[in-house]
């Protein structure tokens, strides 16, 4: 802001230490070179405030733009100013989303609003953007219109935000309004289809967590094609970095993959029995959470649901029940009780004898011999002189075993589900014309315990932010040199060091995969490396003072503390071949499909970044894995998988396939069962929504809310 004399009665923002801002006026005149001016709060009080160094505190906007639907047409448009506007339309006009030039913001109500019908649908259609008020139907047609009078110029809607915010509700309500818009002149189902696949992935890829009731734990790109008179015909969906570990593991309050509690919830009906499953209780893979329940969901419904979208979209019956044969399995294979024996518990054992019943129902499932898989599940081969050697396997590491043999299953059921869909998302017809794709990427996220999944999330996110901050920047910037504006070059905050700090040479993810690489490498070797390589040398890596097994990133958005433990493994990510082997030879057609294409030592067929590695004697010692990690890290350097999407949108990419990208922001006004926040969690996301804007002036002690204020939010219907 260029400082210039302001007078007596001026509005002002002072930071306040409970409600972030508050409005005061000037009572004196200012002069530059001031160093306190008198101010009277809204409330009467006086105060003599120290005027911070950049002059003045931020100046008010004018009454008449009070609740502007564009941030961009404020006079003043600083940190007070967005949080207050955004205010005055959430509470003022129960308006829940505002435009920010070319980005629409969104607030997650977290109450069902009734502005998603039909006719709202029908209201939005044909209008142009600027005549409307903000909504995500706005954007959508928008996309939809710029698609059509520019046909073969591909469109991109980009949905972001934190954990909870809203982005998969926000990404479904555009699915539909395409759907509508372009479904009408259609005889196919396409469009429902399109639709159909939403329970699907849900079911099989999103889980309570403690943000989240139904929190996506995959990345999810979809692109919806069309026809040169506009209809949809066809669509294909691409994913990204499913969290598999959530199949072996949940932390407190939190659940597996929903379809595990669904099917365990249905295991009464006629056509279930089969799959012998118990109450999700009595599952180790589906209770470590301790709570299986999700209030107000009834899990019998949703399968329901799931089952009748996979009809829809033409898997049948029989197909259906030996993919939920699979998914019982895998509960099953988690409850076979694996003993430690021998010596100091050098070896394990599973007391076929005795009859693990877990074990058989698990075996008879997946069409594959018992007692074969009970031997492979406590052995290992181990190349040793050009020999091979069976080595039997201690306790913990056979139940290691197991998990990974868990996770990487469900992982290939997963991956195959996808294909399944896609090809029935595909259209025989004719080609699309051109697409409009719908970026849904897990938000990112911070938990009391962070680990590599987080890491993961919130690297792929920090990309997404980088992608974001260049091109909306850029895309300002043209606008002030085509309208001639005068302009100063604006400074905003590039995330690139964070970036480098992951991906870069010796950055964490080159360490770590050095680290997975050492025959004795551990997560504590990697820590000790992390903080003589990177301690006191990149500002966005911190050690936390009181343990030595944890590092702390500064993210664009909040600083995490990842911890170690578990992270050399999680990378490694490798499963033995010796199980996967028998799964290749089942009886079952689909189970025996599930393994068959994937090459020993390799990558899996079409796989997600969270594939697995498959060991095998003694390369699996000797070769250079792709660890997950590394992947991420190619991905970055090949533009493929995660990194591929977030950069074929890079403004200067010469890449051929162009696309014009839209952006939504979504803001998440409470976390699941606490209250709104609104000011605090705009304010937290502040950097990521406006880079371009001052960073915020108050210190986060001064970000308490007052009760006050939670209330009125609370009020508001
Ligand atoms: N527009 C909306 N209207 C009403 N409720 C909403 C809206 N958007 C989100 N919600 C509520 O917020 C919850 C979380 O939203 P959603 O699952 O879309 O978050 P997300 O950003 O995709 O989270 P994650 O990154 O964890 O997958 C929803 O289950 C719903 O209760």
């Amino acid at each position: 802001m260029e400082e210039k004399e302001c007078h007596w009665g001026a509005c002002v923002w002072v930071p306040d230490p409970e409600a972030v801002w508050v409005s005061a006026q000037l009572l004196q005149n200012y002069r530059p070179g001031d160093q306190h001016i008198p101010i009277q709060l809204t409330d009467g009080r006086m105060e003599y405030p120290v005027l911070p160094p950049a002059g003045l505190p931020p100046l008010g906007n004018p009454d008449i733009l009070e609740g502007e639907n564009d941030l961009t047409a404020l006079t003043f448009l600083h940190e007070p100013a967005v949080l207050h506007n955004l205010r005055v339309r959430f509470l003022d006009y129960s308006s829940i989303y505002t435009y920010c030039g070319i980005v629409l913001v969104a607030l997650n109500p977290y109450e069902q609003l009734p502005i998603y019908g039909e006719e709202v649908i029908d209201a939005y259609s044909g209008q142009d953007m600027a005549d409307m008020e903000p909504h995500i139907f706005s954007v959508a047609e928008e996309t939809y219109r710029t698609m059509i009078r520019s046909i073969e110029k591909n469109q991109s809607i980009i949905i972001s935000g934190e954990s909870g915010s809203g982005k998969t509700v926000s990404a479904k309500f555009t699915m539909r309004y395409f759907a509508v818009v372009g479904g009408a002149a259609q005889q196919t189902s396409v469009e429902e289809k399109v639709l159909a696949s939403n329970p699907i992935m849900e079911a099989i890829g999103n889980a309570k967590t403690t943000r989240n009731d139904n929190s996506s734990r995959f990345g999810k790109y979809i692109e919806i094609g069309f026809g040169c008179k506009g209809d949809i015909i066809g669509a294909n969906m691409r994913t990204y970095l499913l969290e598999k570990s959530r199949v072996v593991f949940q932390a407190a309050q939190e659940r597996n993959y929903h379809i595990f509690y669904q099917l365990c919830a249905s295991r009464d009906l006629p056509e279930l029995r089969t799959l012998k499953l118990d109450s999700a209780e009595n599952f180790h893979y589906t209770n470590q959470g301790q709570d299986v329940h999700i209030f107000g969901t009834d899990d019998v419904v949703e399968l329901e649901r799931t089952r009748n979208a996979f009809t829809i979209l033409g898997v049948q019956p029989d197909q259906q029940m030996e993919i939920f044969h699979i998914l019982a399995a895998i509960l099953h294979l988690g409850n076979v009780n694996i003993q430690a024996s021998g010596r100091g518990g050098d070896r394990s054992y599973i007391d076929v004898q005795a009859n693990d019943r877990s074990l058989a129902i698990f075996a008879k499932l997946l069409g594959v011999e018992g007692a074969q898989m009970a031997q492979w599940l406590c052995h290992r081969r181990l190349a040793v002189g050009g020999e091979m050697l069976v080595k039997p396997m201690t306790g913990q590491q056979a139940n290691e075993a197991r998990d990974a043999l868990a996770k990487h299953v469900y992982e290939q059921l997963f991956t195959w589900t996808v294909q399944r869909l896609n090809s029935s998302l595909r259209t025989h017809r004719e080609q699309p014309k051109s697409f409009i794709g719908v970026l849904d990427i897990y938000g990112f996220e911070t938990f009391d315990r962070n680990s590599f999944e987080q890491f993961c999330i919130n690297y792929a996110n920090e990309k997404l932010q980088q992608q974001f901050n260049r091109y909306v920047f850029q895309l300002e910037q043209e606008e002030y040199l085509r309208e001639e504006l005068p302009w100063n070059r604006i400074e905003f905050s590039d995330n690139q060091p964070c970036i480098a700090l992951i991906e870069g040479q010796l950055g964490l993810l080159d360490l770590l995969d050095e680290e997975c690489r050492m025959p004795k490498g551990s997560n504590e070797n990697w820590a000790r490396k992390l903080y003589d390589q990177h301690l006191n040398h990149s500002p966005h890596f911190l050690k936390p003072r009181m343990s030595n097994s944890a590092f702390i990133v500064v993210h664009f958005a909040d600083m995490v503390q990842y911890e170690c433990d578990g992270f050399l493994d999680k990378n490694r990510d490798t499963v033995f071949e010796e199980p996967i082997n028998i799964l290749r030879a089942s009886q079952s057609e689909l189970v025996a499909e599930l393994f068959q294409k994937e090459s020993a030592g390799g990558s899996l067929p079409n796989s997600s970044l969270a594939n697995g590695s498959i060991r095998s004697g003694k390369r699996a010692h000797r070769e250079h894995k792709l660890t997950v990690g590394f992947q991420v890290t190619c991905n970055a350097l090949s533009n493929q998988q995660v990194v591929k999407i977030l950069s074929l949108y890079t403004p200067q990419s010469d890449l051929e396939e162009r696309v014009t990208l839209n952006f939504i922001r979504i803001v998440q006004v409470s976390a699941k069962g606490q209250p709104p926040q609104l000011l605090m969690d705009v304010r937290r996301v502040f950097p990521v929504m406006f880079p371009y804007l001052p960073p915020p002036q108050v210190s986060a002690a001064q970000l308490e809310i007052p009760e006050s204020l939670k209330i009125s939010f609370l009020r508001r219907v």
